[in-house]
């Protein structure tokens, strides 16, 4: 059995991963090893009925003994010991959730359901690095799988609605803490049938315009409001959010032709874990919005459209709807007035699953299955 390390798999996306891995078996098939940057010697998780000791994450020594490393880290971890443990002459497969080594020339972005082709050419040439992709792009990509894999999409611009989740479990804490905080300051109001909504109105915006709100994660108000920027600037003006959606969707996809435009603005919003993007696409050609859907629905077996109906769509394409779960439904599919290549389309995955742990989880078993 294959040695892995895993490293990261008690935060956030670490502890999706575990679950996801206790629910398909996986560690069945691998001898997992678990590290930690900060509890080295104290017990790990209880793994098939055993605990052993937490190795050192910064001990090269103990790295270079497993066959696989899968981190959930982040990068600044990637960024000190991948080079090191490579130069080490450790040649395992790193599998990794961080975006440090994405754009590296020798690695692969990993979406199995959308490029197996990619990773099974990469592994017959031996690559050895595998990295998740951003999330929002893992989800746009799965949703609109389909239309990429017929090369029907000349161009997509993606206006995101991002989670809390996305910046964090602490961003994820400050956002319920600005909700309870929003409310507490309008409960008397709230609980007179009387009140007058303009009396509320004016106590909730004094409230989100104080400095007393919990901002110390997102700098400014989630609840109640949201931000139309995600991670750092870029010279071209996009969010670097912003830019990694066509450099990481090409590269996925493994566009050897020109790159597909994939452009948009990045939003964060107060859900919680679950992403939603507006699309707007240009088709190649004029194709019908039956077939469009027969084409989405027929890519990957998590993928859902959704009628262009108002119940439905109000009861199955929001983030409550789909968080915890790996379906990707897509709606909100129509012609749009631009002319017969436009069409508008919705859509909401799990950023903690789809979007995170989950390519990894699967690009691991495709690693331990050949
Ligand atoms: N959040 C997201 O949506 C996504 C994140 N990623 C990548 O994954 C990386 C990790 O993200 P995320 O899981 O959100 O990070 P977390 O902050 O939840 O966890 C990272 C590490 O923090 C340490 N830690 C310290 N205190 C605690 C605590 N009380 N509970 C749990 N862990 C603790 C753990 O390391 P130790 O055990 O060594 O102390 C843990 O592995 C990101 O930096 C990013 O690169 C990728 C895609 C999406
Ligand atoms: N930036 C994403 C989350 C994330 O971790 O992205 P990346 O894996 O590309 O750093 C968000 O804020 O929603």
């Amino acid at each position: 059995m294959k040695k892995v390390g895993l490293i990261g798999w008690r935060g956030m996306v670490g502890s999706v991963l575990m679950q996801r891995m206790h629910e398909e078996n996986d560690f069945s098939d691998i001898e997992p090893y678990f590290f930690t940057t900060s509890q080295a010697g104290q017990p790990g998780p209880e793994v098939k009925s055993q605990t052993k000791a937490l190795l050192d994450a910064y001990d090269l020594d103990s790295l270079s003994q497993m066959d696989i490393i899968l981190s959930c880290q982040g990068g600044d971890y990637t960024k000190s010991v991948y080079n090191g443990l490579r130069e080490t002459g450790w040649n395992g497969y790193w599998i990794d959730a961080a975006s440090a080594l994405r754009m590296s020339s020798d690695s692969i972005i990993v979406l199995d359901p959308v490029n197996k082709d990619v990773i099974e050419q990469g592994l017959e040439q031996g690559v050895k690095t595998f990295v998740g992709g951003n999330c929002t792009v893992s989800l746009m990509l799965l949703a609109l799988g389909g239309l990429f894999e017929q090369d029907l999409i000349e161009w997509v611009s993606p206006m995101t609605y991002q989670a809390a989740s996305g910046a964090g479990a602490r961003n994820m804490k400050e956002l319920i803490a600005q909700m309870g905080d929003i409310h507490d300051c309008a409960k008397t109001q709230l609980d007179d049938p009387g009140a007058a909504i303009l009396e509320i109105d004016k106590l909730v915006a004094q409230k989100l315009q104080s400095d007393s709100l919990p901002t110390d994660q997102f700098g400014v108000p989630l609840a109640g409001s949201l931000i139309p920027w995600i991670d750092v600037p870029m010279e071209s003006g996009q969010s670097k959010e912003e830019w990694k959606a066509q450099v990481e969707a090409n590269k996925i996809l493994g566009s050897s032709k020109q790159p597909i435009p994939v452009d948009g603005i990045c939003v964060r919003i107060g859900a919680m874990r679950c992403h939603a993007q507006a699309l707007t696409i240009k088709l190649r050609e004029d194709v019908s919005v039956e077939k469009i859907e027969e084409i989405l629905e027929a890519h990957n077996e998590w993928v859902t459209v959704i009628p262009n109906d108002r119940k439905i769509t109000e009861q199955e394409l929001t983030p409550v709807k789909v968080t915890g779960t790996l379906n990707i439904p897509i709606g909100r599919i129509r012609k749009l007035t631009m002319g017969p290549e436009y069409i508008s389309a919705f859509t909401v995955g799990d950023q903690l699953l789809w979007g995170a742990a989950e390519p990894l989880r699967r690009m691991l078993r495709i690693i331990v299955e050949q």
